[in-house]
């Protein structure tokens, strides 16, 4: 994908993502239990981290992944570090019981390579457009596709002109 046509913006502050990420948790609560959690870097990091808590998971494995280079444009994926063995070991065959956490799924590319990976693992995201929404098995919020989301750690605050379009 090259430029996407992103008009739509749905900016997110960090209380509206840590009670999103934790609606996230009590659905996942249900589909559990997990073993361990992989997050996808480095978006996953964070509602990986206040999932792991609210469901006591302890053993914490990150996938390195890099594709997007800005608002919109999705370069070449390359994973940058794979998951290690121990995490899809024994009972773990193949991601049985692993739990996979990412921020958002958008053209569903870097949940469809991570799935690669581990296949029977549980795929979560916070938010999910269309396009990626069949490869999650468990979301809270859906966006349209043309829209972008702006994390709290990605923004800071900001003057915003009044409608009128006056100063
Ligand atoms: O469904 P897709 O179209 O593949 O997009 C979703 C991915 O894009 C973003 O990561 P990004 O590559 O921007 O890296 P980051 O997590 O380091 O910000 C987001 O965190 C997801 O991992
Ligand atoms: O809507 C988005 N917001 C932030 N990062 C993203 N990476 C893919 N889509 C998005
Ligand atoms: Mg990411």
């Amino acid at each position: 994908m090259a430029e996407a046509p992103s008009q739509k913006h749905f900016p997110v502050s960090w209380d509206q993502f840590h009670r999103d990420a934790r609606a996230l948790a009590w659905r996942l609560a249900a589909a559990g239990p997990f073993d361990s959690v992989v997050c996808v870097t480095r978006g996953g990091l964070v509602p990986a981290a206040i999932v792991a808590r609210e469901l006591n998971v302890r053993m914490i494995e990150t996938v390195c992944v890099e594709s997007y280079t800005g608002i919109g444009r999705q370069g070449e994926l390359r994973v940058l570090k794979g998951i290690s063995e121990a995490i899809t070991s024994g009972s773990n065959a193949g991601g049985q019981g692993v739990l996979i956490v990412d921020d958002l799924v958008d053209t569903g590319k870097t949940a469809r390579v991570v799935r690669e990976l581990i296949p029977k693992a549980h795929f979560a995201t916070v938010y999910a457009k269309p396009m990626g929404r069949p490869l999650v098995d468990t979301f809270i919020t859906e966006v349209s596709q043309d829209t972008w989301i702006f994390f709290p750690w990605d923004t800071g605050l900001a003057f915003v002109p009044p409608i009128h379009g006056g100063a």
